[in-house]
């Protein structure tokens, strides 16, 4: 028996050997694949001319090759990271995707991480083994396997395991303790158990992620998405995937997680963005953008639409037919009622309204000359030409206007009439100012959903368009069956894999992607498509969004298969939410799921002791998540005078820089320090990047607010003036929480005045 130290160590170099072997069979296979895919691309793209149908056959071919060489070397890194030995002596190894031996009946040669039989990877424990003798971790840099991880799973294993019950804890640290680079990676070789039970959640109705800082909500989020693609393949494609993060620099953070794991058709948006043709880059106060993220706005908006619709105090005289005509308050009122008696949209109301007001105005005429000399066909005529007079046009125009969401938005809040008038009952004189601004200023992100909601009430004429579109449609269909049934025959289509055309692609999917924008994605296609609505929508920090976006993405999602991710104890927004059930229950009243992270991947616990206490002052019922790691560092605070505060926080900073060694600080201060000790940093470190841009990522320094840092992490995190941070907002202990749990490594704080008590006990830095 090899007990001894040196023969577990040859033990260990003959099963590297080995498994180094088996990983590079299976990179000679992908590499195969790869030159099949790229021969085929090659051949269909030097094919040309043919009938139509030769054509649509090839943009398939054609698409269908570039998606899976782009899957294909997607999935270069890593490629092997796991395998499972069963009782029943079968071995097989899990992968970032399947390989097959189609020599050899498609034996599997590499299992997907998401098809069912890699699911006892993440799942199987000693106490609970599911036919599992042994998990094996298998590290790799490149194409070399460096490194094993063998857990047995028998009874000694089950008295030794973790008080966390991880899996492949060595493997799990290692990968914790790598320094952050910027850009989030994927967890595919070391998702957890609770994780694994959350990506793999069935795909209908609402799934609530709660889970304290560090739990890992972004990245199980972002692998749930990429699991859905791949059990629910044709739903999604058709529709597309959403995820929802809340600033454009947190979506650069997450962006390279879905195409690491060979998916790229996720359209990655915050709210600000789903509006098309908008771009919010505005600036506004915290109170003018919790004020238009209330419901409330929803009346307002009602209001200001309703406002348009006018009635004239007595009568508005204009020339038809060398005649003065009255256009009288009460044909108006009549009319006007009529149409908003039809509960369309306002814009399409609009037509009921002229209708309504051509009829009563063409009688008028007719009463004029004489009614009982004239049949319906002279009225008729009359009708067409007071539809054609630009004198009365214009007057009923200014009763009932075709309006544009972002005019009115325009005019109502760079109007104190208009916004008073819309606004009375819901805000006062000194929240109305606070909203108030100059006409023609930028729109902000809290804008973009009033846009939305505009534009449903206002809503569009386009009944010839979408008419003319759906006879388009059908047309396409049936010949998408056709060129289908023909290419189901074809066995030259049919990839090494046996993926039969049918499996991937059916009429519906072939005739969209026929159209003329037919090499979009349904991603690229719903983020310039307002009406899109996607087949799944993940939410990433949904404690922020406030009821106004709440609504656009309900809007966006009426099958209501969403996957919410957020903290509750890390609202930040005053227009944020305070509990999951009041967020949700005016869509899906109490049919929604809830599932909870409870271990900390990020911050040590030398830091989460600190947040800890501060969490237990805030006033919510949730508990601090348990740390995975501790790392022998303790955060440090340094007292300073206020005259200093610049330079000081500039030489912590550097200091700092130092210690991570390449890797990534944050400096978290109060908005109203950003400028003052923002210079100061950039002076002493150049290449420190100063407020939220996605391109501030590869920095090696980031001075960011709490609030632009919401959902980042870096290994070091120098909080300024946490006491400021405090008083500054009605949510500030969760401010100071946030910036707390950034860290994976390092925490120093630097303050002038006293501290808030949760963070007295703190080393001091002489
Ligand atoms: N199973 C895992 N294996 C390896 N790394 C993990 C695992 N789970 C989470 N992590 C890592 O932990 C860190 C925190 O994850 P993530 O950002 O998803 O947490 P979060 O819950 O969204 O945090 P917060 O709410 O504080 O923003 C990331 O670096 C992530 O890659």
């Amino acid at each position: 028996m090899s007990d001894t130290r040196a023969d577990r160590e040859l033990d260990h170099t003959d099963s590297v050997a080995a498994e180094q072997q088996y990983v590079s069979m299976l990179y000679d296979k992908l590499d195969e694949l790869r030159q099949y895919n790229s021969r085929r691309l090659a051949e269909t793209l030097r094919e040309t001319g043919g009938t139509p149908q030769a054509r649509t056959e090839r943009d398939i071919s054609t698409k269908m090759h570039i998606d899976k060489l782009s899957q294909l070397s997607a999935v270069e890194n890593g490629l092997c990271f796991g395998r499972l030995d069963l009782d029943s002596g079968e071995r097989f190894h899990i992968g970032r995707l399947g390989l097959f031996d189609e020599e050899n009946e498609y034996t599997p040669l590499l299992i997907d991480w998401r098809a069912p039989a890699a699911r006892p990877f993440y799942l199987a424990t000693a106490a609970s083994r599911d036919g599992v003798v042994r998990r094996r971790h298998i590290r790799t840099t490149r194409r070399t396997v460096t490194d094993l991880e063998d857990e047995v799973l028998d009874l000694d294993a089950a008295e030794q395991s973790s008080h966390l019950g991880l899996a492949g804890e060595a493997t799990l640290l290692a990968a914790l303790d790598e320094r952050r680079t910027g850009k989030m990676g994927d967890i595919v070789a070391t998702i957890q158990a609770e994780q694994d039970r959350i990506i793999r959640s069935g795909m209908n109705g609402v799934l609530v992620v709660q889970g304290g800082p560090g739990t890992g909500k972004t990245a199980v989020a972002l692998h749930r998405a990429a699991y859905l693609l791949y059990t629910y393949r044709q739903q999604l494609t058709k529709r597309g995937v959403l995820v929802v993060g809340p600033n454009p620099t947190f979506l650069r953070y997450i962006g390279q997680v879905l195409p690491s794991l060979g998916e790229t058709g996720v359209l990655l948006s915050t709210v600000g963005e789903l509006y098309p043709g908008v771009v919010a880059t505005g600036r506004e106060s915290a109170e003018a953008a919790e004020l238009k993220g209330r419901s409330e706005m929803v009346s307002v908006l009602n209001n200001a639409v309703r406002e348009r619709q006018q009635v004239p105090k007595n009568y508005i005289e204009v020339t038809f037919d060398r005649e003065p005509l009255h256009i009288d308050k009460s044909t108006c009122s009549q009319a006007r009622t009529k149409a908003r008696k039809s509960r369309k949209s306002h814009n399409e109301a609009r037509k009921i309204f002229r209708r309504e007001m051509f009829s009563a105005l063409a009688l008028q005429v007719a009463d004029r000359l004489g009614r009982d000399l004239l049949d319906q066909r002279d009225i008729d005529d009359i009708s067409a030409e007071l539809r054609a007079d630009t004198g009365v046009c214009e007057a009923l125009e200014g009763l009932w206007p075709e309006l544009e969401p972002t005019t009115l938005l325009d005019e109502l809040l760079s109007s104190p009439e208009r916004l008073r008038k819309a606004s009375r009952k819901y805000f006062d004189e000194q929240q109305r100012q606070a909203l108030l601004r100059e006409s023609g200023a930028e729109w902000t992100p809290s804008d973009a959903p009033l846009l939305d909601e505009l534009a449903e009430l206002l809503g569009e004429d386009d009944s010839e368009q979408q008419q003319a579109q759906r006879q388009q449609e059908r047309e396409e269909l049936a010949y998408a069956e056709g060129v289908l049934h023909i290419m189901e025959q074809d066995e030259e289509i049919i990839d090494p894999e046996r993926l039969r055309v049918s499996d991937v692609l059916d009429a519906d999917l072939l005739a969209q992607r026929h159209r003329t924008d037919s090499d979009m994605t349904a991603a690229e296609r719903a983020a310039g498509d307002r009406t899109w609505t996607f087949g799944h929508v993940i939410i990433d920090e949904a404690q922020e969004l406030s009821a106004m976006a709440w609504r656009v993405l309900m809007r966006r999602c009426p099958s209501r298969s969403m996957t919410v991710v957020g903290d509750i104890a890390q609202t930040g927004s005053t227009a944020g939410a305070s509990s999951w059930h009041e967020v949700l229950s005016p869509y899906v009243a109490r049919r929604w799921r809830l599932e909870e992270l409870t271990i900390n991947y990020r911050t040590p616990s030398e830091i989460m002791s600190r947040a800890e206490s501060l969490l237990s002052a805030m006033d919510v019922d949730l508990s601090v998540p348990n740390s995975v790691r501790s790392t022998g560092v303790e955060p440090y605070r340094l007292r300073v005078a206020e005259e200093e505060l610049p330079t000081r926080v500039a030489e912590v900073t550097a200091k700092e820089t130092g210690a991570v060694d390449g890797g990534r600080v944050a400096v978290l201060l109060p908005a109203g320090e950003l400028s003052e000790i923002g210079p100061s940093i950039v002076e002493r470190t150049p290449e420190a990047a100063f407020g939220p841009q996605p391109e501030g990522l590869e920095a090696p320094v980031m001075v960011l607010t709490v609030d632009q840092a919401k959902g980042l992490e870096f290994d070091s995190v120098v909080v300024v003036e946490p006491q400021v941070l405090l008083s500054e907002s009605s949510r500030g202990l969760s401010d100071v929480y946030v910036a707390l749990t950034r860290s994976t490594t390092r925490l120093a704080v630097v303050h002038t005045g006293d501290l808030p008590p949760e963070l007295q006990g703190l080393e001091i830095e002489e």
